[in-house]
């Protein structure tokens, strides 16, 4: 990481220097937005949020005030508080649907190298207070991040980490349970599952908790990256839960795991089952894919007419034994830096700022749910994607004789003159 410095010369000339920081910022700032905000005059800065943030109802996203307990707390326990609204427009048949929803990313509490037990229990005293503030401000469903209650060891490709693994109803849940029913709030909690009747089978789940504090159901992650330090197949295989969508008192939701975000058909499945908020819980590191994470939950909202929330891991986890990526590079004991950033993503192509780069912290967005139906009614994408044309073509690539429709130009190695 580097921060620039502009510095005049006796001779006026601007000298920019750089001078290198690695607490996880971007150039000591803790987001792009708050990089851009700082460095433009504030009539550039509108132009380049206009394009980089989108307009939502024909302006740029409203803050939101929460109660002032939950600022006491976000600064007390250091963590990034940010509120915002996403507007609809007015209809004359149906009332507003607006839902209060909540992300919250975080670092793990303990080295790895910490008793397993002190690391888990240390992570729920973690976010105890996040979600308790989560909870005060009123937040109606809130999500976690990928494997919340471990560290994502999977990397390392060692099996001990299996350890943490935990039916559905067990610890984590019990934990998220109490919330859910004390605030009235859906809570979506991602985990390393361990499938007692199936063999002890291991699968990466995110468990849907209603607002009664019951298990409405779970949904198995769909696609299982093999890239990088990510070798999250020794560990578990590709879910086999389908698409389903949860349809709970504050709204019909859906979550598509971490690396189910780079398959559109994914994305598109949970919106055919009829989803208005698809959640993205991740861990992901910056030099993998941080050049993606805006853009693709932002065009999963544009295409699929629905709100994606996107959550991301924060800080650097550093395990006991080295390993190598399999690319010829020095071996390490660490994936790199999960860089955080959640934020939402409307169907209106508008999108929140991002939380911090480098803390803690807690989003909460108040979205108007008639955004979707009144964006399908404005660009006709279902009316107009022709899926005929997408299921034939599907099912001819899947039988064995299948070639591409290539037309060759005839003269294509005919020599230039
Ligand atoms: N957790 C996970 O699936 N990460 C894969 C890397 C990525 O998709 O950015």
């Amino acid at each position: 990481m580097e921060k620039t410095h502009e510095t005049e010369a006796d001779n006026g000339e601007v000298k920019v220097e750089t001078k290198a920081l690695n607490d996880g910022s971007l150039c000591g700032y803790d987001s792009l937005h708050s990089l851009l905000s700082a460095n433009l005059k504030p009539e550039l800065f509108q132009e380049v949020s206009r394009l980089l943030l989108g307009l939502n109802c024909g302006r740029a996203n409203d803050n939101i005030a929460l109660p002032e307990s939950a600022y006491v707390v976000s600064s007390e326990c250091d963590f990034d508080l940010k509120a915002f609204c996403f507007h609809a427009d007015k209809e004359l048949l149906r009332a507003p649907r607006i839902v209060r929803v909540g992300l919250i990313q975080n670092s793990i509490a303990l080295p790895t190298t910490a008793p397993f037990l002190d690391q888990k229990r240390a992570i729920y005293q973690k976010l105890k207070p996040i979600i308790e503030a989560a909870g005060a401000s009123g937040v109606n469903i809130l999500c976690l991040q990928e494997a919340w209650m471990m560290p994502f060891a999977f990397c390392t490709r060692e099996k001990r980490w299996c350890e943490f693994a935990e039916p559905v109803d067990r610890e984590s849940t019990q934990f998220l349970q109490d919330f859910a029913l004390k605030y009235n709030m859906v809570i979506i909690s991602p985990i390393l599952e361990r499938d007692v009747n199936h063999g002890e089978t291991i699968w990466n789940t995110a468990v849907i908790i209603g607002n009664h504090g019951n298990i409405i159901g779970k949904h198995r992650k769909n696609h299982i990256p093999r890239v990088g330090d990510f070798n999250e197949s020794t560990y578990y295989i590709e879910g086999n839960t389908g698409h389903p969508v949860f349809e709970t008192v504050y709204g019909k939701i859906a979550v598509n795991i971490c690396y189910g975000r780079h398959h559109p058909l994914n994305w598109l499945a949970f919106g055919l089952n009829g989803a208005e908020i698809v959640f993205n819980p991740s861990a992901t590191v910056g030099e993998l894919s941080e050049p993606m994470w805006p853009i693709e939950a932002r065009n999963a909202a544009i295409a699929n007419s629905y709100f994606v929330g996107s959550i991301n891991r924060v800080g650097t986890e550093t395990f006991p034994n080295p390993f190598t990526s399999g690319d010829g590079k020095p071996q390490h004991a660490d994936f790199g830096h999960f860089y955080g950033s959640s934020h939402f993503s409307a169907p209106d192509a508008s999108c929140t700022p991002s939380l911090s780069r480098n803390r803690d912290g807690l989003l909460i967005t108040d979205m108007d749910l008639n955004l979707c139906r009144q964006l399908k009614d404005k660009w006709g994408f279902r009316m107009t994607a022709r899926y005929e044309l997408y299921a034939e073509l599907l099912a001819h690539y899947l039988k064995p004789d299948f070639e591409p429709q290539v037309i060759s130009d005839p003269l294509l190695h005919k020599k230039s003159l």
